[in-house]
């Protein structure tokens, strides 16, 4: 699945994009930025002019009452001026340095959960991931600077027209020779902003096996090898080298930066002395008066300071503004899926649907080769099969097509004779209960992990019956708590932690809560102790009663339960028939299920000995 998706973001388009987010998310943060540029050109301005004026009046001897008018009227401007750009610098730091960080984080997580699973998984995805994330986190973060960059940036061009218009009135020439300075400064800054862009991609990648690295280090489930293994040398070993790599490429970026603003501090010294020394030439000479050479010295000083403004705002923003596309990119890779309102779902007698796979096949991204191709399938309403093979044989491939977390890559799966492409994808999914083999508890209580409702929507009999059902209600029923009991200890302090089995108990309980009509179990029993797995087989019929069931399991005597069993090899369906039929045919089935017997009770399994009792 290529992540390419074709569409590129003009500099235009990001600061719509960013403008329109950061207005939903706060218009007045909008307003200050507009703010803090005017009175960021209006207050220096006023302070040089002031000197000018003083020296003015007292030159041409004006009543003390309308020198104390003029000066005060300008200090209190001075002074609002000062008030009105504290407040809108403060309210766009507060607004954007948090409310507009949190509202984009909230738009990518909003991404991460509505996604499709399959591009979420993708490796390519994941490394459009990790460049927003960094984009994110960066110190240029478009989130908080575009808003800010511009209103710099307008705010050193209207410095640059106000001053230069002074500048110009005194002597042409002087602006001239400003601007050209400012052209050579830009080069230098160009230079290190295509360093900067040159190595963005490879030193997202280091990035990305920093974070990698870190996480496998603080990682529980990891840490047991790490200890055992004694991974820690290795881990440290290849962290060094990956962060000497990334220094490497960051020490460039920065040497980039710094040369330019190097050039641009020599360029400024030369620039102005030069300015400088025209100025005073004039004052000597009697070509300028005493109040403008005060006014024209003090602009040619800051007007020095907006032009390196513009250039180092341009230069952020240009920055800004590409970290802006690469979370835009990840924001905007769209779903495979139908997210739309689509055909309506099969329901009441319809229910459980016959579900039809015609020459189904499917090619994970990157592949070399198909894992499955060719499967042809007809499930029956309220049918129950087993799913076998060997490992990587394509099983839980398979149930991930049929729930329609993939779309095949080639062929069609069609429920009740619809293909299901054209079903709402969210829709679909309500038709399936499913247990996978990795289970994934969320930090609420017991009774929403088996709901995954809130409180108020959960139906707390309900849970208790499936917590019953699936063998955990002993458990549940031992703690103080029962199921209000709240789980993920890293979240809360007075959390439980469960086993494997136990989490697989659970596992199971929420998809009996879910009611689906149809229910996909994959190896369901793989960590659980021999008695509860055999309680689980016992109680199949009912756990599954009125609803089509699909079961992967290893163990095979466990199949014996369903209507027809399949073996999945070399990516299609070897055998299938039900299990007295595939041990006459005596194939792979019929040699898988006789070395697996080998470890029953005396030896071997006879017919109408009761298969579930596994040493
Ligand atoms: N996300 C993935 N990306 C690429 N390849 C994958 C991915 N998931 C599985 N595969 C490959 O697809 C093949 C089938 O995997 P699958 O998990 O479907 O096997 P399985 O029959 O369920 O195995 P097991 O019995 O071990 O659970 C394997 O060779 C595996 O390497």
């Amino acid at each position: 699945m290529s992540m390419e998706n074709g569409v590129t973001y003009s500099a235009w388009s990001n600061i719509r994009y960013s403008m329109r987010q950061h207005w939903r998310a706060r218009p007045l943060t909008l307003i200050c930025c507009v703010i803090s540029a005017l009175v960021g050109v209006g207050l220096p301005f006023v302070s040089i002019l002031m000197p000018k004026i003083v020296i003015d009046r007292i030159i041409a001897h004006v009543a003390p009452g309308e020198f104390i008018l003029s000066v005060g009227g300008m200090a209190l401007l001075l002074a609002v001026l000062s008030c009105m750009k504290s407040y809108a610098d403060l309210m766009t730091t507060e607004s954007v340095g948090t409310i507009s960080i949190l509202k984009i984080l909230q738009t990518t997580m909003h991404k991460h959960l509505h996604m499709d699973y399959e591009v979420l998984e993708s490796p390519g995805y994941a490394k459009l991931g990790e460049k927003a994330w960094r984009a994110m986190q960066s110190n240029h973060s478009p989130a908080s600077n575009i808003p800010r960059n511009l209103s710099q940036l307008l705010m050193n061009v209207l410095g640059f027209l106000a001053y230069g218009f002074v500048i110009v009135t005194v002597h042409p020439l002087i602006i001239i020779f400003l601007a050209v300075s400012a052209g050579i400064n830009w080069l230098a800054l160009s230079r290190a902003r295509k360093t900067e862009k040159e190595t963005r991609e490879e030193r997202s990648k280091l990035h990305g096996k920093l974070w990698y690295i870190q996480k496998v280090s603080k990682e529980p489930s990891g840490g047991k090898d790490v200890r055992l293994y004694d991974l820690g040398s290795l881990i440290r070993g290849v962290f060094q080298s990956v962060l000497m790599r990334s220094t490497k490429k960051e020490h460039e970026v920065a040497t980039g930066d710094m040369k330019a603003q190097l050039s641009d501090a020599v360029l400024s010294l030369i620039r102005d002395g030069a300015a400088y020394a025209f100025l005073i030439y004039l004052l000597l000479n009697d070509k300028m008066s005493l109040g403008n050479f005060v006014l024209v010295f003090a602009a040619i000083g800051a007007f020095a300071g907006w032009l390196s403004g513009i250039l180092k705002n341009a230069s952020e923003l240009m920055r800004s503004l590409s970290e802006m596309s690469d979370i835009r990119a990840y924001l905007d890779v769209p779903d495979l899926s139908n997210t739309d309102a689509g055909h309506k779902l099969p329901s009441g007698d319809l229910l459980p649907p016959a579900i039809t796979l015609t020459d189904v096949g499917y090619t994970y991204p990157e592949a070399e080769k198909p894992t499955l191709h060719g499967i042809n399938l007809e499930i029956k309403p309220g049918e129950r099969i087993a799913i076998v093979g060997a490992n990587g044989a394509g099983k839980t491939t398979l149930i991930k097509l049929l729930c329609g977390l993939y779309k095949p890559t080639d062929g069609v799966i069609t429920l009740g004779g619809v293909d299901v492409t054209r079903y709402n994808r969210d829709e679909y999914f309500s038709l399936f209960s499913t247990v996978f083999q990795d289970i994934h508890l969320f930090c609420c209580d017991i009774a929403g992990n088996v709901s995954q409702q809130s409180p108020d929507h959960t139906e707390y009999d309900k849970v208790r019956k499936c917590l019953e059902m699936s063998g955990l209600m002993d458990k549940v029923s031992g703690l103080t708590k029962g199921e209000s009991t709240l789980l993920v200890r890293r979240v809360h302090n007075d959390a439980i932690e469960l086993s494997g089995g136990e989490k697989q108990k659970l596992a199971l309980a929420r998809a009996l809560y879910k009611d689906a009509p149809v229910i996909i179990l994959d190896e369901p029993t793989a960590a659980l102790d021999p008695i509860a797995e055999s309680e689980i087989y016992q109680r199949y019929a009912e756990l599954t009663a009125g609803r089509t069931s699909i079961y992967i399991s290893h163990r095979l005597a466990s199949t014996r339960f369903c209507d027809r069993i399949l073996l999945i090899e070399d990516g299609g369906i070897a055998e299938c028939g039900t299990h007295d039929e595939l041990m006459r045919s005596g194939g792979k089935y019929a040699e898988m299920f006789d070395v697996q017997s080998h470890y029953y009770k005396d030896g071997e399994v006879s017919e109408n000995e009761d298969a579930f009792h596994l040493a």
